[in-house]
């Protein structure tokens, strides 16, 4: 079985799946740091150099080979649900948890983090409303789970992911 957590920039992907991934003892993979490997810069740099659509077609197929990966946790990027070959991929090839937050706080969390590209704008905060109101549908349509990460801490989170699994029989139970 194999696990990724789609949702916007600042929602935990990383942190939360890096911790899943430790909870269940499955191997962790990141998509951004997969694609960073490849391209041997950083995204940053990746973005300004090629655009943002030299990186999507590096991200869609890095997320193919990913994908396939049975027994891993995969943290994507915030824009892997753009295409709809990587939304039918996540969602057909292991379950898919969401990871919800409202743009205000996830504002909070990235408002000194110069490393998301898409967020190096005058008003970073009407730019992550713009993504909520575009991505919001797309990341619910990838999902099997949709959970609300405002409040709880990145422990909690893994447990009620976990209990997720567990009760949709995903995966057998864990202690
Ligand atoms: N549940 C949470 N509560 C508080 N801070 C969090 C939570 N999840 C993530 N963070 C913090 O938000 C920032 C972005 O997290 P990250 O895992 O990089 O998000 P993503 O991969 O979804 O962009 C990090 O500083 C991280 O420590
Ligand atoms: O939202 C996006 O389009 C992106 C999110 C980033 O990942 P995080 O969601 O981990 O920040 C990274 O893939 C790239 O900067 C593009
Ligand atoms: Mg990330």
């Amino acid at each position: 079985m194999s696990i990724s957590l789609v949702g916007l920039p600042g929602s935990g992907k990383t942190t939360v799946g890096r911790q899943l991934a430790r909870r269940l003892r499955l191997p962790f993979v990141d998509s951004d740091h997969a694609i960073e490997s490849r391209i041997g810069c950083s995204i940053r740099e990746f973005f300004d150099r090629e655009g943002e659509e030299r990186f999507r077609d590096i991200e869609e197929d890095v997320l193919d080979e990913l994908s396939k990966n049975a027994n891993s946790v995969l943290s994507t990027g915030g824009g892997a649900v753009l295409r709809a070959n990587n939304r039918g991929n996540l969602h057909a090839r292991g379950k898919v948890v969401y990871l919800k937050s409202t743009p205000e706080e996830l504002f909070r969390r990235l408002r000194h983090d110069v490393s998301r590209p898409l967020l190096q704008v005058s008003d970073p905060l009407a730019r992550m409303r713009e993504l909520f109101a575009i991505r919001d549908p797309l990341y619910r349509e990838t999902a099997h789970f949709v959970l609300e990460t405002g409040r709880p801490s990145v422990a909690t989170l893994v447990n009620m992911i976990v209990m997720q699994l567990e009760l949709s029989g995903a995966i057998p139970s864990v202690d």
